[in-house]
């Protein structure tokens, strides 16, 4: 009973969050963004569509939130713009832009080194 009670929620939650895949009352143009619909309608539908569900519902279905992203493509498309305005429409800290080539280095394994160290000075520099 207690599982139909969460599929029927779900229902109802699946139909909203389908609707308001991007939240409509933001105006990419406005922000100085162009031609990306399609793009962040992706990220809203696969990262942060969990997060209109509430967190008991959550929990009773064991679902995970995205906590997380990779954005790749050819240069000047716009991935770090994207990085940037998803921040400040989340009142999120600013996102930490890194360039690939900062990160390679000539010896075997450094460069994964840089990127692990990378990530670990993030973490430690995020909010508890
Ligand atoms: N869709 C877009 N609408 C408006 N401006 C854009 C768009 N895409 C890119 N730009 C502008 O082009 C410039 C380069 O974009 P951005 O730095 O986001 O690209 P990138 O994909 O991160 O590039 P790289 O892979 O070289 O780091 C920026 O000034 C950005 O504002």
């Amino acid at each position: 009973m207690a599982l139909l009670n969460s599929l029927a929620k779900l229902k109802n939650y699946l139909l909203f969050a389908n609707r308001t895949t991007i939240p409509q009352d933001w105006d990419f143009n406005k922000m100085g963004i162009g031609g990306l619909d399609d793009e962040f309608s992706t990220i809203f539908r696969r990262a942060f569509a969990s997060r209109v569900f509430p967190p008991d519902l959550v929990e009773q279905l064991g679902m995970k939130h995205v906590k997380g992203m990779l954005l790749y493509g050819p240069p000047g498309t716009g991935k770090t713009l994207i990085a940037r305005q998803i921040g400040k429409m989340l009142n999120a800290r600013e996102p930490n832009i890194v360039n690939g080539p900062q990160m390679l280095h000539k010896y075997v394994g450094e460069s994964e080194a840089n990127i692990k160290s990378c990530l670990l000075r993030r973490k430690k520099s995020r909010p508890r």
